[in-house]
């Protein structure tokens, strides 16, 4: 009966309070709301909880807020709001909340303000700031010294994602914080379900259930969060989240849910009240997990630069295979989803921000991913462009129901770049904070706008495997992408594989203009490219023994189609040697019938001057393993024995084609490719300095190497190659990937080195043995 004499109350205790999400969007949230008059100070107890002693919390605070600028769509004075921050600075009460008693006298404390300011505390709500390893511990002591007395009181504890980094973590913490706290009591926050855009997909669908039975006419959906932010500044966190855990399994996935709602309830007579919760549990449930040929993962050119430059720029970092990038295609398992493929996209440090969900009508499968006129044939929702606006847009011959409210309005398209289309702008979102609508809706204790556990696991049951599996390959999967990637990406899908291609005619086109940027592509495959460092421009690719040579082969394949799609032939440079011996064997075993090779030429990189049916001759070897078992035309095979010994003329008579299409080189110990030997040994010969095309090359006979005489392309020819692929294994070998990968390469004149400085930057792949350092 007290109770009701009193006004009510909340009390939110910020824990965390001095900490980057705090000064970010927590406090400048909660100013926005004093602001707009939607929540009164008088009826809020706010608490600051940090690790430290109240008035250094205050000096803190103080200072904050003393620097804290209003924005300009406010169009207050300095002076306003300065007495603003003033205002909120003095409603908050700091408390040093590092310890179980702590939250006794904590405790304590709420009950005196309340009594004191005669407030009935309708809900005490704990926002956890803090990192996910604290969660636990903090919600014992919540539990067992902070839990409100009074029955009245709703307890409410805020948790941020990522809520774990996979199902079983997260079981393990929604099992420790269940200990303590109901289920009902925990709210984990996902900023995006607070967002205008995402809350307005519910009441579309909600206003047109029939969307729902048109689902057999509808093709596919779209989720597609292109972001134009890097990750500096945060790579002690993203490194080891990505972007699956950052923004797949949480913000596109609940509006996934929201746009494939099972709405049957909302028309049904019963009387019980639709449980939005429970129905986006529902859909998650019926979500097949995708495997890895349903994904596509890239990392943007210069994450490494990122994660070096928040390392301080000295420290060694190894190479990440973190993804920035994601494609997955997904599927449902409902009667009225069955069939439509899902894409979810999501990146950074792409060209734009823009989230847009888009359900495409069947008109055919090719999935374009830029605003062209069949956009207008779809209903596409735009949740934010560039400048965060949300709206609608619906082709023109449509008759959906718009929602009975009045934040919405109808406009006719402005008949230029869609001129059948119709648009709902839903303005400017009403609070310029998301965070401000997630503050707001805690305070009302809105739990639809926020992630039950139950769901948050079963999100993590759908994106757990991939992200093993992903995991498992490390990196193997990754492509290295730039900022107009969108722009160029055209998927196919075949089932539930993923082929990711260019839009362009010319796939030649494509891959010349890509591979600049670090990427290719080829069609029928979803493996674009692998994770990779740049050495002068080139292309460094670290494998295990095993797969290399697999890797390789499929290189000369994907180059050898389009070669031979471009200019109907394919010119392969080869080499003898150890290093290719297992690529040949995979090109006879992998390719024997798929390789263009009646349209393929042979030529060889070098050639050692002895009988050609010595073993040691490069062109016996390579007949044996290779030429002796695919069907190059004998015609198209040019040895290079016939020229040992010849005058210049004839040596430069070799070779008369203008490029090779690809050459493949091995890199011996002394750093020699091709036939290039070291210039330092007391030689007379310089391989470095003419531009033949063909040199005879005599070594001295102290020189370590068994056969000394020889021919060998000129480094002027080999590098003039549209593709070079370098391999470097073995064990004796280390020191060549220290010579590259540290900054002396610069200074070295080894043979190869200088091969890969004279290149034209990005030509070369270097394929090298992951393990060459490993005793
Ligand atoms: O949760 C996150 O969301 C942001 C994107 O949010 P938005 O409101 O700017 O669209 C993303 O940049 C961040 O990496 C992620 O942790």
């Amino acid at each position: 009966s007290s109770t009701e004499q009193k006004l009510n109350g909340v009390s939110l205790i910020v824990i965390g309070a001095n900490g980057d999400l705090a000064k970010r969007k927590i406090w400048p949230s909660l100013r926005e709301l004093v602001h707009q008059d939607l929540t009164p100070l008088s009826s809020l107890l706010l608490f600051a909880g940090t690790r430290n002693p109240p008035e250094k919390t205050k000096d803190f605070l103080y200072s904050y807020f003393e620097k804290l600028v209003c924005p300009e769509e406010w169009d207050i004075s300095t002076r306003q709001c300065w007495e603003l921050n003033d205002k909120l600075f003095n409603s908050i009460i700091p408390v040093q909340l590092n310890d179980p008693e702590s939250y006794g006298s904590l405790q304590q404390q709420i009950e005196a303000l309340l009594n004191e300011r005669g407030l009935a505390e309708e809900a005490r709500i704990f926002y956890l700031s803090v990192p996910p390893f604290a969660y636990s511990s903090i919600s014992r002591y919540i539990h067992n010294y902070s839990r409100p007395m009074s029955s009245y009181t709703k307890l409410r504890v805020a948790i941020e994602k990522p809520f774990g980094k996979d199902l079983s973590s997260a079981i393990e913490l929604a099992d420790s914080i269940l200990g303590n706290l109901n289920s009902k009591e925990v709210f984990l926050i996902d900023h995006y379900l607070h967002k205008p855009g995402v809350s307005q997909i519910v009441e579309f669908c909600r206003s047109n259930p029939l969307l729902y039975s048109s689902a057999g006419l509808i093709d596919h959906i779209e989720i597609i969060s292109s972001e134009s932010i890097d990750v500096r500044g945060r790579t002690d966190y993203y490194d080891q989240y990505g972007v699956i855990r950052d923004m797949i399994q949480n913000h596109l996935t609940e509006i996934l849910t929201l746009l494939t709602l099972d709405l049957s309830n909302l028309t049904s007579p019963s009387n019980r009240p639709f449980d939005l919760n429970a129905a986006k549990f529902d859909i998650l449930k019926s979500i097949y997990p995708p495997f890895l040929q349903s994904a596509v993962f890239g990392q943007y050119s210069g994450y490494q630069d990122d994660l070096e430059s928040d390392k301080g720029g000295n420290a060694h970092v190894n190479i990440s295979t973190t993804p920035t990038l994601a494609i997955v295609v997904l599927h449902l398992q409902s009667p009225v989803w069955f069939n439509i493929p899902v894409i979810m996209v999501s990146g950074k440090k792409l060209g734009k921000r823009e989230t847009i969900a888009k359900v495409v009508f069947k008109k055919t499968r090719h999935v374009s991913l830029r605003k062209k006129n069949g956009y207008c044939d779809d209903i596409v929702f735009t949740i934010q462009d560039s400048n965060g606006s949300s709206f609608i847009t619906l082709p023109s011959n449509h008759n959906f129901n718009l929602p009975n409210d009045k934040t919405w309005t109808y406009n006719e398209g402005d008949g230029t770049s869609c001129s059948s289309m119709k648009t709902i702008p839903l303005g400017r979102m009403a609070l310029k904070e998301t965070y401000a609508s997630v503050l707001r809706s805690l305070i009302r204790g809105e739990s639809d706008l926020f992630v039950p556990l139950s769901n948050v696991l079963e999100s993590w049951r759908i994106w757990s495997s991939l992200l093993l599996e992903y995991e498992e390959g490390k990196g193997e999967h990754l492509m290295i992408y730039n900022k107009s990637f969108l722009d160029n990406l055209r998927l196919t899908l075949n089932g539930s594989t993923l082929t990711v291609f260019v839009n362009s005619s010319d796939p030649q086109d494509n891959l010349v203009s890509f591979e600049k940027d670090g990427i290719s592509f080829k069609s029928g495959n979803k493996t674009v490219e692998k994770i990779k460092e740049k050495i002068f421009g080139h292309f460094l690719y670290k494998f295990s023994r095993s797969s290399l040579a697999r890797e390789i082969s499929q290189d000369i394949l994907d180059t050898a189609i389009t070669s031979v799609q471009a200019r109907d032939s394919f010119h392969l440079a080869l080499p003898g040697g150890s290093s290719p011996a297992d690529v040949y064997q995979s090109l006879v075993v992998d390719y024997k019938h798929s390789f263009p090779w009646t349209h393929t030429s042979i030529w060889q990189t070098d050639e050692r001057c002895v009988p050609i049916t010595s073993r040691d001759s490069n062109l016996f070897q390579l007949s044996k393993t290779l030429l002796a078992q695919v069907g190059v035309p004998y015609v198209n095979i040019h040895p290079l024995f016939p020229v040992c010994h010849k005058s210049e003329s004839v040596l430069n008579e070799y070779a008369s084609i203008n490029y090779f299409d690809y050459v493949l080189l091995g890199v011996g110990k002394d750093g020699h490719t091709a036939s290039l030997f070291p210039d330092s040994v007391n030689s007379s010969f310089s391989p470095f300095d003419n531009n033949e095309t063909v040199k005879f090359v005599k070594l001295p006979l102290d020189y370590p190497i068994k056969v000394k005489e020889r021919v060998t392309l000129s480094m002027e020819r080999l590098v003039k190659a549209r593709r070079i692929g370098m391999i470097i294994t073995g064990k004796d070998k280390c020191h060549l990937a220290h010579v590259i990968e540290s900054k002396d390469k610069h200074n070295s004149s080894l043979p190869f080195v200088q091969l890969l400085r004279k290149a034209k930057p990005g030509t070369v792949k270097i394929w090298m043995d992951r393990n060459i350092c490993k005793k």
